[in-house]
């Protein structure tokens, strides 16, 4: 098809999944935002019942259409006897997402990652519907290994991720770095501000450090986003509790520091924004793909990695207030969100 205005005002279907957490969807719909830019869009997002993107989604992007699945992921070790209900539950849903995409007719199909990204990946394969997967970590996930050998591009945030894909899917890798969900905004913080955030689903670790290291530091301003996770403890006046931020990208605009978990949707909006912190990676994560997400922001000259047993109260203070002296540079990268896009375009020749 040429690149003619009238192809350009064509609507443009895309089938999505990639939720469960943040961490999954927020590069999502910094994608999908760049796409709206640029042309006339449809959305079907396959949504997991109950997480976040349920939540999201209505609210930043109503006119997306939603189809929910009801359904767990699997769980480790991969014999667990749960896993056999589990894994019968994501076959009935298979069919029942594969009969979705063949009514909703997409051009192409774009997954990245959380448990419903395989079964719509796969339906789009078998309804031979382009599949586009993008992976956020330094070590990709098992199922985006497997769409990695049937997807038409594969967009990987990280250098080091190339080599964990199979040689004969490596063409078809493009590093990119990770899409940041960005808008207008800032917010007026007290400075200097430290923000705490550890991760979409909050991190009582974090949440006790906090706690901890704002009695040494009283003429800093502490932002905790617990993501609904407990905070045990008496809590300083210098600390403000927040269940959730929603406008994320204004308060990285506007912050002096962060205290972060390492997932690598966080890491990558570091990096974007350049926003001096100190990251301690969750230890739980598989293949501890959070230290080496972690290691990035020292490699980026942005920070530092703490790793939980490193912790110490006036260690960390003397962290916050090294980097703190060091000051933040507030200039914005480019957005990788805008490479994936000019790649799917001329890949589809759109
Ligand atoms: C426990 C778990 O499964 N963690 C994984 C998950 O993490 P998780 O979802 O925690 O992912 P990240 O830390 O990478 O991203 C969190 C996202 O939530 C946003 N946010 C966070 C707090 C808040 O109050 N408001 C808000 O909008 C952040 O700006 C970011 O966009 O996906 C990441 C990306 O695949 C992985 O690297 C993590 O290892």
């Amino acid at each position: 098809m040429e690149n003619t205005s009238a192809s350009k005002s064509k609507v443009l279907k895309i089938a999505v999944a990639g939720g469960v957490t943040g961490g999954h969807l927020y590069p999502n719909l910094a994608v999908l935002e760049e796409f709206q830019r640029r042309r006339n869009i449809e959305v079907l997002y396959f949504c997991v019942q109950g997480k976040i993107e349920e939540r999201v989604l209505p609210k930043f992007h109503p006119e997306f259409k939603r189809y929910s699945v009801k359904v767990k992921g699997l769980r480790r070790p991969i014999f667990h006897p749960e896993n056999l209900v589990r894994f019968s539950r994501l076959l009935i849903n298979s069919v029942n997402i594969k009969r979705a995409l063949e009514e909703f007719a997409p051009d192409f199909v774009y997954v990245s990652g959380g448990y419903v990204s395989y079964p719509v990946a796969l339906a789009g394969r078998k309804l031979g519907i382009p599949v586009y997967v993008q992976e956020q970590n330094t070590i990709p996930g098992k199922a985006n290994i497997t769409i990695s050998k049937f997807a038409k591009k594969i967009f990987v945030a990280f250098e080091e991720c190339v080599t964990r894909f199979p040689d004969e899917v490596r063409k078809k890798i493009k590093v990119t770095g990770n899409p940041v969900w960005t808008r207008e905004g800032r917010v007026e913080l007290p400075r200097p501000t430290v923000l705490v955030i550890g991760g979409s689903g909050g991190s009582e670790f974090l949440n006790k450090i906090t706690l901890e290291v704002s009695w040494l530091l009283p003429d800093v301003h502490f932002i905790l986003s617990t993501g609904g996770k407990k905070v045990e403890g008496e809590v300083p006046a210098n600390v403000e509790i927040v269940d959730y931020i929603e406008n994320m990208y204004a308060y990285w605009r506007s912050v002096d520091l962060a205290i972060t978990r390492a997932g690598a949707t966080t890491i990558s909006e570091l990096i974007y924004f350049n926003v001096p912190a100190v990251v301690v990676p969750w230890e739980g994560a598989t293949e501890s793909h959070q230290v080496t997400n972690a290691k990035i922001i020292e490699r980026h000259g942005l920070g530092v990695m703490m790793r939980e047993i490193e912790y110490e109260p006036e260690k960390l203070a003397d962290m916050i207030r090294t980097l703190m002296k060091k000051g933040r540079n507030f200039n914005e990268r480019e957005n990788p969100a805008k490479i994936i896009v000019d790649e799917i375009e001329s890949n589809m020749s759109l």
